[in-house]
């Protein structure tokens, strides 16, 4: 934080690695959370390629995840509710000595009781002291502040960009004004400026985080999920955020580029994928022909590497050309996703980096 002159760094700065957690709640996750397993092995090998990965898991699917992985891929006993660990996990932030903390937000399953997604979520509030303990950091603690990793992005260099739907919804901090959760940002994360983009991906379950509509590549330089198609609620809410964006100067005053990363068809859940669900009163329904919150820029950012979700959709290639221009000195790797689609989020939601200080 501001006052002991930490930032946290923007995600295409370098990493010591990355964490992820394992799914098993097969009311989130079809046919037993098997099929997202092997989806979430392949995005654990994928980066394994570019940085060191750590898999949390409880202590009763431990053999199985220990089994299932390779060998190069760590895993450590992590209680958890489920697998976001981008949205529990900590939010790492670095001094200009090498030193690194961990800011440990509240969190309350994305809304809480006003409009969360399960009940209870106290194993996941616990995630973030337990990384930092692992990695031996410091920890700052909110108790009185919620936030979700997913629902912003840095540049690194001051400026934050966040959706107005996620952090003003009356499930994260009722009791603040927009100014009040600006300043906490502010002082935690080190920033200058924060941009307010207004909605997310249509009928985003998380109301709207930002990293499914919206990615900082470097400084200045954003990557915005987009579509022609005006008849496509989507239209709407990404050429509003367009225009702001184009509209804004950030914390150095520059402009902003912002690219077209365009969306895939809509993808709804099949007949199938809904049974496989077990339905628990309290748990957000999986029902057949609801549309999934699909977005290209839900990736993430390893060292030297891109881990990026595919759809078996016609865009898959063209969200391969736009990352690669995008990152000219990176590779980009694509990972079948529609299993953690199905969970509601994609593969940036499941990693938690970890700066390499
Ligand atoms: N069912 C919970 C989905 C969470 C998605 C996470 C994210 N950062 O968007």
């Amino acid at each position: 934080p501001k006052k002991d002159g930490f930032r946290m760094p923007g995600e295409f700065e370098p990493h010591k690695g990355v964490y992820i957690l394992w799914p098993e709640r097969p009311d989130n996750w079809r046919d037993g959370a098997k099929p997202a397993q092997h989806t979430f092995v392949n995005v654990a090998k994928a980066i394994s390629e570019f940085e060191h990965v750590t898999v949390g898991v409880s202590d009763e699917q431990y053999a199985n995840a220990r089994h299932m992985l390779p060998d190069e891929v760590e895993v450590v006993e992590i209680s958890n509710d489920d697998s976001w660990i981008r949205d529990c996990g900590p939010t790492f932030v670095v001094n200009d000595n090498g030193k690194m903390r961990g800011v440990d937000w509240h969190f309350n399953a994305w809304g809480g009781l006003v409009d969360g997604l399960y009940f209870p979520w106290d194993k996941d509030d616990r995630v973030a002291q337990k990384v930092t303990e692992i990695e031996r950091t410091d920890r700052y603690r909110l108790d009185d502040f919620t936030l979700e990793g997913g629902s912003i992005h840095v540049d690194g260099e001051g400026t934050l960009i966040t959706t107005e739907e996620c952090l003003l919804s009356q499930g994260r901090n009722p009791q603040l004004s927009k100014e009040q959760i600006e300043n906490i940002l502010k002082e935690y994360l080190n920033l200058e400026k924060i941009i307010w983009l207004k909605k997310g991906i249509y009928n985003d379950e998380t109301n709207g985080h930002v990293d499914n509509i919206a990615n900082y590549v470097e400084p200045g330089h954003i990557l915005l999920a987009w579509t022609d198609d005006k008849d496509d609620p989507q239209y709407e809410i990404s050429k509003e955020n367009y225009d702001i964006l184009t509209n804004s100067t950030d914390a150095k005053g520059r402009k902003i580029q912002v690219d077209k990363l365009y969306v895939p068809k809509p993808v709804l859940i099949t007949k199938e994928e809904s049974e496989g669900v077990d339905a628990v009163d309290g748990t957000l329904p999986r029902q057949e022909g609801d549309r999934l919150a699909a977005s290209y820029v839900n990736y993430y950012t390893a060292n030297g590497g891109i881990v990026f979700p595919l759809f078996g959709d016609p865009n898959d290639e063209k969200a391969k050309e736009t990352l690669q221009k995008a990152y000219p000195d990176r590779k980009i790797v694509g990972v079948p996703a529609r299993e953690i689609l199905l969970g509601g989020g994609n593969i940036h939601c499941i990693t938690q980096q970890v700066p390499n200080a």
